[in-house]
C-alpha cells in the first residue's frame, strides 16, 4: 500500500504548493457573474468548486484526468481474462493523475480484497429492516454503521495535526471502497435470494469478486461489472452525490458520513435513481402495448403520454450535458457486442431513436439526448439481474471511487469549510430596487 499513498502525498504537495502561487498571484481573477436566475435555478453553471479527478465538458462529455471514456477502455490495466478497464486502475488514476500500471492496480486490487471484511454489527444493522426496505436505504444505513470503524474520527477526537488529515481521510477511504461490494452484496442476497449470502472470492478483482458475491459469475457479466463500475465513479463536482459528498467533508465529517451524504443523493429519482425509473418505464412501455420491441411509432406516443402527464422521460435530459453521454454509448457498444439480440436492449436503442426529436420539440428541453441512466438497466436485465431497485446501489459502489478519491483530494490541498452565501427573496427585491436607482 504504502508506495501508491506516499506518490499521492507527493503529487498532493506540489499541486498544492502550485495552488498557493496561484491563488497569490492570480486569485483576484473573476470566473464569473452570478445572475438572478442562476440563484433561482440550481446554480447551473456558476464556477464554485474545484474537483481534481474528472472535468465535464457539455458536448464531449466526462473526462477523467484528461482521458476519454473510449480513451480509459483502450488505455487502463485489465483483468489477465478481460477487456474492459477494471475500476482499480481508475482509482489510481482519479487519485494520482497518471494511468497505472498493471502492477499499480494489482496493487490496489489486493489491498481492496485484503481489507473487504466488514465488522458484524453493520450485517445487523442491515438485518434489522423489513426485507422490503429500498436497497438504497439499506445501503446508507450500512455506511453509516460502518463509521464506527473511522480511523479519521478517531485521530481528531485524539487531537491530530491539520498537515496529517489526509493520511487517515486515504486510510479510511480505501476501507470503505474495500468493503462496500460485500455490503451491497449482502443487501442484494437477503432481499432478493433468500439470505443465502456467498463468500467473497479474494483471488478476484474488485469488480470480479463483487459479482460473484452477487451471485453472478458468467465471464461476460464479470466484464460488465468492470465497465459499469468504471464509468459511473465520477462526474466532475458538481453533481448530487459529488457536491453532497465534498460539503459535507468540508465540516471534517469523515469518509463515512460523507460517502452516506452523497449515497441519500444519489437515491433521488432526478440524479442516480433514474436508472430504476428507465427500466421501469421501459417495462410499463411494453407491457402497456403487450410487446417487448414496440414499434417507434407507437415508443414517440408513449413518449408523448409521458410528457402530457406532467413526467419526466427517465434518462433524458442533464444539467451540464448537451449531446448523448459517451457513457451511454459505452454501454451501446458492449450491448453489441455481447447482447444485441435481446429485445430489451433493441427497445433501448429504438427509444434513442426517437426520443431526442420529440423532447427537442417541446422547446424547453435544454438536452433531448440520453444520459447513463437510459441503457444500464437493459444490459443488467439481459445478464438476470432483473431486481431494478438494486441498480442504484450498483452505481453507489462505482461512485465512491470518485468520490473518495475527490475527498483525499480536499483534505490534502486542505480546502475550508464550504459555506456560500444565500439570499430571502426580499433581499433580491431590494436589490433589484436599488440597481434600479443606480
Ligand atoms: C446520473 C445522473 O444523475 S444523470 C440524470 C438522471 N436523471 C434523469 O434521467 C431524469 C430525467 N431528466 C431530468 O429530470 C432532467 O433532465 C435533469 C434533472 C437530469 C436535469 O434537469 P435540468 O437541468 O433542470 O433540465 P432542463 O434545464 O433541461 O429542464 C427544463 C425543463 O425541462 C424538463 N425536462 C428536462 N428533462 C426532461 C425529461 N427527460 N423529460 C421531461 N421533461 C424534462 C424539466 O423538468 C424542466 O421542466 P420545468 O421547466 O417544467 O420545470
Ligand atoms: O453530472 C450530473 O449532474 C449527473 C450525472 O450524470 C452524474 O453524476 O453521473
Amino acid at each position: 500500500m504504502g508506495y501508491i499513498k506516499d506518490h499521492f502525498k507527493e503529487v498532493a504537495d506540489k499541486q498544492s504548493a502550485a495552488i498557493k502561487k496561484l491563488i497569490a498571484e492570480h486569485g483576484e481573477i473573476s470566473l464569473g457573474q452570478v445572475t438572478i436566475a442562476q440563484a433561482y435555478q440550481g446554480m447551473r453553471g456558476i464556477p464554485g468548486l474545484i474537483t481534481e479527478t474528472s472535468l465535464l465538458d457539455a458536448n464531449e462529455g466526462i473526462r477523467f484526468r484528461g482521458y476519454s471514456i473510449p480513451e480509459l477502455r483502450e488505455k487502463l490495466p485489465k483483468a489477465s481474462d478481460g477487456k474492459e478497464p477494471c475500476p482499480e486502475g481508475l482509482f489510481y488514476l482519479m487519485l494520482v493523475g497518471e494511468i497505472p500500471t498493471d502492477e499499480d492496480a494489482g496493487h490496489i486490487s489486493a489491498v481492496w480484497a485484503r481489507r473487504s471484511h466488514v465488522p458484524n454489527h453493520v450485517f445487523q444493522v442491515i438485518e434489522a429492516f423489513p426485507v422490503s426496505t429500498h436497497p438504497m436505504t439499506q445501503f446508507c444505513a450500512a455506511v453509516l454503521a460502518l463509521q464506527t470503524e473511522s480511523k479519521f474520527a478517531k485521530a481528531y477526537e485524539a487531537g491530530i495535526s491539520k498537515k496529517e488529515y489526509w493520511d487517515y481521510v486515504y486510510e479510511d477511504s480505501m476501507t470503505l471502497i474495500a468493503r462496500l461490494p460485500r455490503i451491497a452484496a449482502y443487501i442484494y442476497r437477503r432481499k432478493y435470494k433468500n439470505g443465502e449470502h456467498i463468500q467473497p472470492d479474494g483471488m478476484l478483482d474488485w469488480s470480479a469478486n463483487f459479482a460473484h458475491m452477487l451471485g453472478y459469475d458468467d465471464d461476460s457479466f464479470k466484464e460488465l461489472m468492470r465497465l459499469y463500475l468504471t464509468i459511473h465513479a465520477d462526474h466532475e463536482g458538481g453533481n448530487v452525490s459529488a457536491h453532497a459528498t465534498h460539503l459535507v467533508g468540508s465540516a471534517l465529517s469523515d469518509p463515512y458520513l460523507c460517502f452516506t451524504a452523497g449515497m441519500t443523493g444519489l437515491a433521488g429519482p432526478l440524479h442516480g435513481l433514474a436508472n430504476q425509473e428507465v427500466i421501469r418505464w421501459i417495462e410499463e412501455l411494453q407491457k402497456d402495448l403487450g410487446t417487448l420491441t414496440p414499434s417507434k411509432e407507437q415508443i414517440a406516443d408513449y413518449i408523448r403520454k409521458t410528457l402530457s402527464e406532467g413526467k419526466v422521460v427517465p434518462g433524458y435530459g442533464h444539467a451540464v450535458l448537451r449531446k448523448t453521454d459517451p457513457r451511454f454509448t459505452a454501454q451501446m457498444e458492449f450491448a453489441k457486442v455481447h447482447c444485441a439480440d435481446n429485445p430489451t436492449v433493441q427497445t433501448v436503442w429504438n427509444v434513442y431513436e426517437v426520443a431526442p426529436e420529440i423532447l427537442e420539440s417541446t422547446g424547453k428541453i435544454k438536452n433531448p439526448w440520453p444520459n447513463v441512466d437510459a441503457h444500464s438497466g437493459a444490459l443488467l436485465k439481459h445478464y438476470g439481474l432483473v431486481e431494478e431497485d438494486f441498480y442504484t446501489v450498483l452505481f453507489g459502489v462505482s461512485r465512491a471511487l470518485g468520490v473518495l478519491a475527490s475527498l483525499c483530494w480536499d483534505r490534502a490541498l486542505g480546502f475550508p469549510i464550504e459555506r456560500p452565501k444565500s439570499m430571502t427573496t426580499e433581499w433580491i427585491n431590494n436589490y433589484i430596487a436599488k440597481q434600479a436607482v443606480k
